[in-house]
Order: structure tokens, then C-alpha cells, then sequence
């Protein structure tokens, strides 16, 4: 388990997930060996996806224990790879906005 992140604040939600996608993005820019992220983007896919499927699995475990700090620290690490997917295959959070707009009663 990683390192639990020590006195989380609340922020906003979508100035911090707008930020971390432009972080995200521009990462395509940096080379592999000097970011996770850009190795994320740029290793074959199955990298990336095998990566999605163990943190999905992290969160289930930690949904298990009912341990509140560590459901969101593996939520954070979802989320983020989850954004670096849908950077990997060309879905803007505008878009990904739209979806869940589109759903909504
Ligand atoms: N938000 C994240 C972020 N969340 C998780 N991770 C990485 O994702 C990996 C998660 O892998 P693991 O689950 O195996 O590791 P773990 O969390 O230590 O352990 P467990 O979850 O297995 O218990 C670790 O290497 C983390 O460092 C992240 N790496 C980067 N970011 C963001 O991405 C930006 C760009 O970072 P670079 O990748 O360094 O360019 C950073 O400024 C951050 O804002």
C-alpha cells in the first residue's frame, strides 16, 4: 500500500481535475524516463490498462475494509489513471462532461 497522503483539505472538484488533466496533457511533451505519466501515455497500452484494472481492484479492497482514508487515497489513484486513459485516447473532460450530461433525468 502506498503512503497515505497526510492532511488532505477539500478543494473543488473541477478546477482540481481541469488542472490535473492540463498537467496530464502536457506531459505528452516530457520525455518517458523523467515522468510516470509520460511513460502512461507512451508504453504499449497494455501498461496503462493493466495499471486501470489493479487500482479498480485496490479501491474495491479498500471499499472492503471500510477504510475511509484509504478509499480515497486508491480513489485518488483511480481517478488519475483513469484521466491518463482518457488522455491516452483523446477523450477532453468536456467531452466526458457531455456523456454524463446527456444521462442526465
Ligand atoms: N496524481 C498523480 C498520481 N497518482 C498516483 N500516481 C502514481 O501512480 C502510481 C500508483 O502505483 P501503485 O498503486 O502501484 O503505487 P502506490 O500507490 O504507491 O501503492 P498501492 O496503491 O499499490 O498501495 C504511483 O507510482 C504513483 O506515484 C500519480 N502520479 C502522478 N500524479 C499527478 O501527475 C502529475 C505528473 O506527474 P509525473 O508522472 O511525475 O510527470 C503530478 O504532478 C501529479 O499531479
Amino acid at each position: 500500500m502506498g503512503v497515505r497522503t497526510a492532511n488532505v483539505q477539500p478543494g473543488n472538484i473541477g478546477e482540481t481535475l481541469e488542472g490535473l488533466a492540463a498537467t496530464i496533457h502536457a506531459r505528452r511533451d516530457v520525455s518517458p524516463q523523467e515522468s510516470y505519466t509520460a511513460r502512461l501515455l507512451t508504453d504499449v497500452e497494455d501498461e496503462l490498462l493493466k495499471k486501470l484494472a489493479e487500482e479498480a481492484s485496490e479501491i474495491i479492497m479498500a471499499c472492503k475494509d471500510r477504510d475511509h482514508d484509504h478509499i480515497r487515497y486508491e480513489a485518488g489513484d483511480l481517478v488519475y489513471h483513469l484521466l491518463v486513459t482518457l488522455e491516452r485516447y483523446g477523450i477532453s473532460l468536456d467531452e466526458l462532461a457531455g456523456e454524463l450530461n446527456a444521462r442526465m433525468k
